[in-house]
């Protein structure tokens, strides 16, 4: 079916399609019982019960009802899932049952402008076929010889920044807004390894399509009840107007890069990800392709998700991570402190991705700054895939086709896990002896878990620690005088802090 000589990858894109078509399946049997949940009232369900942080409302009812329950928004059921064990059941053990996306109104304004692509099919052959071609894709651009590359993209990207944000100035000492150059810092990131090309930190295109993201946050934010009370729409009609928008400009910014590839794709090329999903999708039997209904142009339309994940949710853990040094200015001295230490004070070295072992304060900090803020607290929706009985003791009946929100956020604030979970403590991913504790960061699932599992992770690991080590080892945060750093996040898919403006002095 595949020709092997792009290295064996693509025997084992194949293989695993069908490996997954044989996971086990759990039906529904006589002992389940129906999923509990609130009462709701008619026409808007428990609506009235959700507040502006749906994820923390979620948790409220998960004391009353138990980590899975039932809500209904309108008069769409929906089942929600909290805490370590039920999502790690649901979406782990019974992957393929979970793994679906529920058709929202919102995806066919999708279907209408971008097409699905990636994030947003439902589990099926075709997305199936699609993931492996991209984790593949991904894979061969962050392991191996490959990694140095992606070291030396991320940190021409941080230095980029850096010497914009000093304007060339080395005793810099100035107030900054940090949001929109750190999001077209690391779009840029992403960019040049999607298709090889950035663009300028000022530049009017991009800043655009980033302004009009927001849009797209609104609209895949759990708590867009647009999706599931379509008339709604008369009463705010701007909340698809600006998906809408979005998306189109989202098209156009792509269409000729797209194109671009398409025409001068050479055989096994891997210049970049768009290059070597084509020489991946080359070496697919054309039938299977045609079966599933892919073809080479569809299968480029995931670098679309990449792009507006990437320059996204990494900006956003960023921004997380400055504002939790500005209000802590006592952990911020410590990893100072440790940077110089391992890096060198007078005479230093700018830091590498082999440093992260020798680092573990300033990898605790990253790790506690993704569990407090939760930078995406509910995944995108779930669905799914057929009838079944959620098992690991719960033995709840749950239809095909239920939509499935999946409360990451619950999981962070476990206490039994995270003590005092209000609190940001990066010291509880340390041993005593100060080293890493990687069981306690295996508990976090700020990327998602099982078959949807967040696909750029790696990519992101990468950016997070090269640019807040580069970042915290040029300069000391502070907040403007007379200003205060709020820590409570927007609402949205992705939550962000509010730091509208920054102190940055180096160091
Ligand atoms: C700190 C940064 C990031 C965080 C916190 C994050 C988080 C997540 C989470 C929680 C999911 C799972 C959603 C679900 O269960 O429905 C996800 C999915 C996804 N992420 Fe990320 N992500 C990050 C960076 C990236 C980057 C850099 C890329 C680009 C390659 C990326 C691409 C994707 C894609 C394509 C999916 C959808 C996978 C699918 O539905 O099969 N993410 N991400």
């Amino acid at each position: 079916m595949l020709r092997s000589s792009v290295g064996g990858g693509q025997v084992e894109i194949v293989e695993t399609v069908k490996t997954e078509q044989q996971t086990v399946s759990h039906t529904t049997h006589g002992g389940a019982r129906p999923v509990p949940g609130p009462r709701g009232i008619p026409i808007f369900g428990n609506i009235f019960q959700l507040d502006d942080k749906i994820h923390e409302s979620f948790m409220k009812l998960a004391e009353v009802y138990g980590d899975v329950f039932q809500i209904k928004i309108a008069s769409r059921k929906i089942v929600v899932l909290n805490g370590t064990k039920a999502i790690h059941q649901a979406l782990v053990r019974q992957s393929t049952d979970f793994a679906g996306r529920p058709d929202l109104p919102s995806m066919s304004v999708m279907d209408e402008t971008t097409g699905r692509a990636l994030t947003f099919t439902t589990h099926c052959e075709r997305w199936r076929l699609h993931r492996k071609i991209s984790e593949r894709a991904l894979r061969h651009f962050t392991s191996g010889r490959q990694v140095e590359t992606l070291q030396s993209k991320v940190m021409f990207e941080v230095q980029n920044l850096i010497d914009f944000w000093s304007n060339n100035n080395e005793d810099v000492d100035v107030v900054l807004d940090p949001e929109r150059t750190l999001q077209l810092s690391a779009s840029n990131v992403i960019a040049s390894f999607l298709f090889s090309k950035r663009r300028e930190l000022d530049d009017p295109e991009l800043l655009s399509l980033l302004n009009l993201q927001r849009g797209f946050s609104d609209v895949f934010s759990t708590a867009n009840m647009v999706d599931f009370m379509p008339w709604l729409l008369h009463l705010a009609p701007k909340v698809f107007n600006n998906f809408r928008s979005y998306l189109n400009q989202f098209k156009s910014f792509f269409d000729d890069t797209i194109q671009e590839h398409l025409e001068a794709h050479a055989p096994d090329a891997d210049g970049d990800i768009m290059d070597y999903m084509l020489t991946l999708t080359d070496h697919i039997d054309q039938e299977e392709l045609r079966r599933v209904g892919l073809n080479h142009r569809e299968v480029l339309a995931a670098t679309y998700d990449f792009f507006g994940a990437g320059s996204d949710t990494v900006p956003a853990t960023l921004m997380w991570l400055l504002s939790y040094m500005v209000t802590h200015p006592d952990i911020q001295e410590a990893v100072h402190r440790e940077l110089d230490s391992v890096l060198g004070d007078d005479n230093r070295r700018t830091p590498h991705l082999n440093d992260r072992d020798c680092l573990p304060l300033t990898e605790a900090v990253i790790a506690e700054a993704q569990r407090h803020a939760s930078v995406i607290a509910l995944t995108i929706p779930h669905s799914t895939t057929r009838d079944t009985v959620l098992g690991g003791g719960y033995d709840f009946e749950i239809a095909k086709d239920t939509i499935v929100f999946v409360n990451l956020h619950s999981v962070h604030y476990n206490r039994t896990v995270f003590p005092e979970p209000d609190k940001f403590i990066p010291q509880r991913f340390l041993h005593e002896d100060g080293s890493i504790n990687r069981e306690m960061t295996s508990q976090l699932v700020a990327f998602g878990a099982g078959r949807r599992r967040c696909i750029g992770s790696e990519i992101a690991k990468v950016e997070l620690f090269l640019y807040f080590s580069t970042l915290m080892q040029t300069f000391r945060f502070s907040c403007p005088e007379g200003e205060t750093v709020s820590l409570q996040g927007t609402s949205g898919l992705v939550s962000k802090p509010v730091l509208k403006s920054l102190r940055i002095k180096r160091r």
